[in-house]
């Protein structure tokens, strides 16, 4: 089996990767027994007031064993699910909002209690060793302290009187999307937000799908990936090591099968890292380039490749200054985009995001990138593009304006068929789109967009 090269730089240095985590102080044994808060609530404030992705923030995390950082990073990410909930209670307490590391210490606190149902006492200990852990955090001490009582005698009618779902979506995402899905979708959205997604896995050899999930004790879904029925630790199922399958949602692993048959092609991973979509492309036996600005992402990207034994050429370069030396056979363009698809697996998108989403900037960028790969085709080439995104902007309205200004493409639909999905997901364009809300009853998927394009010859 080859090894993946490592990437190769060209074109302009990307941003600098992350600067490491200030070590905290939950690493002090001292700290041990509230560990779990002081590493939950490092995450919370990391999300909502540096706009770090949990991802991130967890590759980063103090050296603490690997149950606690779990189990902190549970509750981050249900206190995130919860936060509009949240807030509407620590409202009836508060007589204006708290100093940044004691709200996010209540708003931990007030999921802990109420949805997790924790016992108070030790929610209330943890919260005020929480915040006491913070910079600047010590005065605040008794603020927390008093607060989280107060949640835990007067907090339980007040949370059951508030509507989750109504809660679980920040007004300028719902605004967005119940002008394009309507009222009732963003219900169902909601509702998808609220859940922890069960883990999706994609096969690396699609024929032997069957046998892999009744190994797994999983369900194969009618598209071909794996869907775990509980909670897992990922690297001790069966096949981890082997190679077997990658984690993929669903909805992800849609794009790259829009290719169709690309065995021996020429495939270009267009923003490619962390890289499912290159596995994909080089399991079915691709020749890959994946190329992604992002040298740290294209690192997992090279680990990927090498967990699985297969190979890619890997480049880091800027797409819009980059070009090829020789035409493609077909493209995969996975673009940037405001990943408002992705909410269920990652409640920490919706909130970095806030209010100061630069739509106009993306799309401007999604529109830039599809000409250029376009003019890398082959005549006779295909190219999808996707993005995870909820946005119409982002996907349908892109789409359409591609095909209105470029006479050479020709639009190449999505067939319900090959895909094993229903043909209520295709427009009648021929368009891919998922949501959160679709199959709500075997646990969703995230929400994709995704369009093919040929290459008139
Ligand atoms: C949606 S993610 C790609 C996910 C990936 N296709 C997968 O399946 O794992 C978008 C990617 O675009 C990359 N990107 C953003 N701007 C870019 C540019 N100008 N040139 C190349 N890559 C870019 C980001 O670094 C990011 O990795």
């Amino acid at each position: 089996m080859t090894q993946p090269p490592r990437p190769r730089r060209k074109g302009p240095r990307p941003p600098n990767g992350e600067a490491p985590a200030p070590r905290s102080e939950a690493a002090s044994p001292a700290e041990r027994p509230h560990a779990e808060r002081i590493e939950a609530l490092r995450l919370l404030t990391g999300v909502l007031r540096e706009r770090r992705a949990l991802a991130d923030l967890t590759a980063t995390a103090p050296d603490l064993p690997p149950a606690i950082r779990a189990r902190a990073g549970h509750r981050a990410a249900e206190t995130l699910r919860r936060l509009g909930q949240a807030d509407a209670v620590l409202a009836r307490f508060l007589r204006r909002t708290p100093p940044p590391p004691a709200q996010d210490a209540l708003r931990l606190a007030a999921v802990e209690m109420l949805h997790l149902s924790e016992a108070p006492h030790a929610v209330a200990d943890g919260a005020v060793a929480a915040v006491r852990a913070q910079k600047g955090g010590e005065r605040l001490t008794g603020l927390v302290n008093a607060v989280a009582r107060r949640i835990a005698d007067e907090g339980a009618p007040l949370w059951a009187a508030r509507d989750p779902e109504r809660d679980a979506m920040p007004n300028w995402l719902r605004g967005r999307l119940s002008s394009a899905w309507g009222a009732q979708a963003v219900r169902g959205i909601a509702a998808a937000h609220l859940a922890a997604p069960p883990a999706d896995l994609t096969p690396r050899d699609p024929a032997g799908a069957e046998a892999l999930a009744e190994k797994l004790g999983a369900d194969l879904l009618p598209t071909g990936s794996i869907r775990l029925r509980g909670r897992a630790q990922i690297s001790a199922l069966p096949g981890f090591e082997g190679g077997e399958w990658w984690v993929q949602d669903a909805a992800a692993a849609l794009p790259a099968r829009m290719l169709g048959e690309v065995a021996g092609l020429r495939v270009l991973d267009l923003c490619a890292a962390p890289g499912g979509k290159t596995l994909q492309l080089a399991a079915a036996g691709a020749q890959v380039t994946a190329l992604d600005i992002s040298e740290p992402r294209l690192e997992r990207l090279h680990e990927n490749l090498g967990r699985m034994g297969l190979s890619a050429e890997i480049l880091a370069a800027d797409a819009l200054e980059w070009r090829p030396d020789a035409p493609y056979d077909a493209i995969l363009l996975d673009a940037p985009c405001s990943a408002t698809g992705t909410g269920r697996r990652h409640p920490d998108m919706i909130h970095l995001r806030g209010g100061d989403l630069d739509l106009a900037a993306l799309t401007a960028l999604q529109d830039r990138l599809l000409d250029r790969a376009f003019r890398w085709l082959v005549p006779g080439g295909r190219l999808v593009f996707a993005t995870c995104s909820l946005l119409p902007e982002e996907g349908e309205i892109r789409a359409e304006g591609f095909l209105a200004r470029t006479p050479a493409a020709a639009a190449l639909p999505a067939d319900p068929e090959k895909l094993g999905i229903p043909a209520e997901w295709v427009s009648p364009a021929g368009f891919l789109r998922t949501r959160p809300d679709f199959w709500p009853q075997s646990g969703g998927l995230d929400g994709f967009f995704a369009a093919g394009f040929l290459n008139r010859p």
